[in-house]
């Protein structure tokens, strides 16, 4: 079975939430495993040869101002280590993004994923989801916040983790999921 990844933070517990959803869709196509950066933003020091050793490795962050948060920069800048021996090329990557606002720049925190995915010769995973972009369409739906390069969640900077993500964003992240994993099985396979 495919290896799959999934290395997140989370300072209050709702990214925590959307990486389960995504790990949840990921099962059954794949072993996964799911890693949260401490509130330093260090892992296991035997994590680094776990994931080198992974089909497909999936970023989550919350955004914070405007792009990821630093405890996953900190990880990222670690990973030159590995850059320099070209461990993670041809690996899948996919990411994962919540915050509080609408649109609250999650596009940057994805597009960051994106770049260093590229900076370490990974092949990136789109959501592959059409946007619920009609005047009925709300919270509970797939893709509410319409978006493309990974999948995104609004958590209301009110809301406590047990009530968001919604509905619609913990699906849309669990058929994300799904899809990386799919995917990972296919090249392993090839
Ligand atoms: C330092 C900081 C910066 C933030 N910046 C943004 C931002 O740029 N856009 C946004 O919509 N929300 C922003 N937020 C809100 C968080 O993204 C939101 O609370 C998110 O759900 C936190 O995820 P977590 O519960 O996994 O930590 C920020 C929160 C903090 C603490």
């Amino acid at each position: 079975m495919a290896k799959v990844e999934i290395v997140f933070f989370s300072a209050e517990g709702h990214t925590a939430r959307q990486a389960k959803a995504v790990a949840d869709g990921a099962r059954g196509h794949a072993d996964v495993r799911v890693w949260s950066l401490d509130a330093d933003g260090n892992i296991p020091d035997m994590l680094w040869e776990t994931l080198e050793k992974a089909d497909a490795i999936i970023f989550g962050s919350p955004t914070h101002m405007g792009g990821p948060a630093w405890q996953f920069k900190k990880f990222a800048d670690l990973s030159s280590e590995v850059w320099h021996q070209r461990g993670w090329q041809n690996k899948l990557a996919g990411g994962f993004t919540t915050s509080a606002s609408t649109n609250g720049d999650k596009n940057e925190t994805l597009n960051y994923f994106i770049t260093f995915a590229n900076q370490h010769g990974m092949l990136w995973v789109s959501l592959g989801q059409p946007a619920a972009n009609k005047q009925e369409n709300g919270p509970d739906d797939m893709n509410w916040t319409g978006a493309n390069g990974g999948a995104m969640a609004i958590s209301p900077a009110n809301s406590d983790p047990s009530e968001a993500p919604r509905s619609g964003d913990l699906e849309s992240a669990r058929a994300y999921g799904a899809r990386i994993a799919q995917m990972a099985s296919r090249v392993e396979a090839a």
